[in-house]
């Protein structure tokens, strides 16, 4: 279990993470997303005792980072994907780590079977491609048989085998009963990873539901509409108990079919110019909620995205 609690970090002017109170519980993997620049690596750096907050606090099982008896064989993380392993070899590198952590060297073949990499561990490292690179980072996390591991845009820049193998190790660990957290900007991944979901925007906590949760609540499905009549179609809708949302220039509606609104429109002699079902995608509901924090932040009048419908109040649930 990772625990945050009012966690805050401001470099000068800049609010990187702002207030953050959330917790991170074992058995599923939870899924930490956000835009470029949300703060996502910035919390994570925090959690391991890599960066100070400004304020609030992180506990990992209830012990800060620099408390832990056993850091390694606590938590392990894959911070920076793309790290230079320099000129040793794969097995070299992960020996160094085990030794100095009072680690068997029996771990160090297990990882490098786990990660499939034992056929070149004894290649130079820096020749590694950038899969490659990514599963010597993954064995490094699972050196110390962690109970929590962290993952930092794990699937950056990977082929489709690898970002299978990255979905179903993550999915593994966290059947195994271990506390799985993994950063992405990309919530199409993360729908097919992650059972639970926290997504930030400048700093911000913006949501933390479960994934069942965020995809009913998203997969709303609507009729676009578009008119040049819009006043009298408004009438016809309200006459028929029907109501419509706009969203620049064009109506949507829930609730009902296109023939429906077809055949009241062509009972009225309604033109329309567009008259179309719809589907929203869970990327769309994601980039949805993260602009809107931006905007929040661009005028300080706005609420915060979270008190807005159609994504309401109700966002920040367990
Ligand atoms: N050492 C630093 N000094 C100043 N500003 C920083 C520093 N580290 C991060 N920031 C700023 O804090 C904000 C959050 O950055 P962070 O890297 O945590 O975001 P992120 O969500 O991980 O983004 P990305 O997906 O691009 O990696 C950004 O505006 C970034 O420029």
């Amino acid at each position: 279990m990772i625990a945050l609690e009012g966690l805050t970090k401001r470099y000068g002017e800049k609010v990187a993470v702002n207030n953050l109170t959330f917790e991170v519980r074992p058995g599923i993997v939870t899924g930490f997303l956000g835009p470029n620049g949300a703060g996502k690596s910035t919390t994570m750096r925090m959690i391991l005792g890599l960066d100070h907050p400004t304020s609030g606090a992180v506990r990992i099982e209830g012990r800060r980072y620099a408390e832990l008896r056993d850091p390694l064989r606590t938590i392990g993380a894959l911070l920076d994907a793309n790290a230079n392993h320099g000129g040793r070899s794969a097995y070299h590198h992960l020996l160094c780590l085990a030794q100095s952590n009072g680690l068997p060297e029996r771990r160090v073949r297990e990882v490098l079977d786990v990660v499939g990499l034992s056929a070149v561990a004894r290649k130079k490292a820096k020749g590694f491609s950038m899969g490659m690179g990514q599963r010597l980072g993954i064995a490094a996390a699972l050196l110390g048989d962690p109970r929590i591991l962290m993952f930092d845009e794990p699937v950056n820049g990977l082929d489709p085998e690898g970002i299978h193998w990255i979905r179903t190790l993550m999915q593994r660990l966290a059947a195994e009963g271990r506390t799985v957290f993994v950063s992405s900007h990309l919530m199409s991944e993360m729908a097919l990873t992650a059972e639970h979901l926290v997504v930030i925007g400048q700093g911000r906590l913006l949501a933390d539901l479960s994934m069942a949760d965020f995809i009913q609540r998203n997969s709303r499905a609507y009729v676009r509409v578009r008119t040049p009549e819009r006043e009298r179609f408004l009438d016809v809708l309200r006459s028929a108990g029907l109501t419509a949302m706009e969203t620049g220039g064009t109506l949507e509606l829930d609730g009902v079919a296109a023939e429906q609104v077809g055949e009241l429109a062509a009972r009225h002699g309604l033109v329309l110019h567009e008259l179309s079902p719809q589907q929203a995608s869970l990327e769309e509901a994601f980039m949805r909620l993260t602009a809107e924090s931006v905007e929040y932040h661009a005028h300080s009048d706005t609420p915060p995205a979270g008190e807005r419908a159609p994504w309401g109040a109700d966002w920040k649930k367990g």
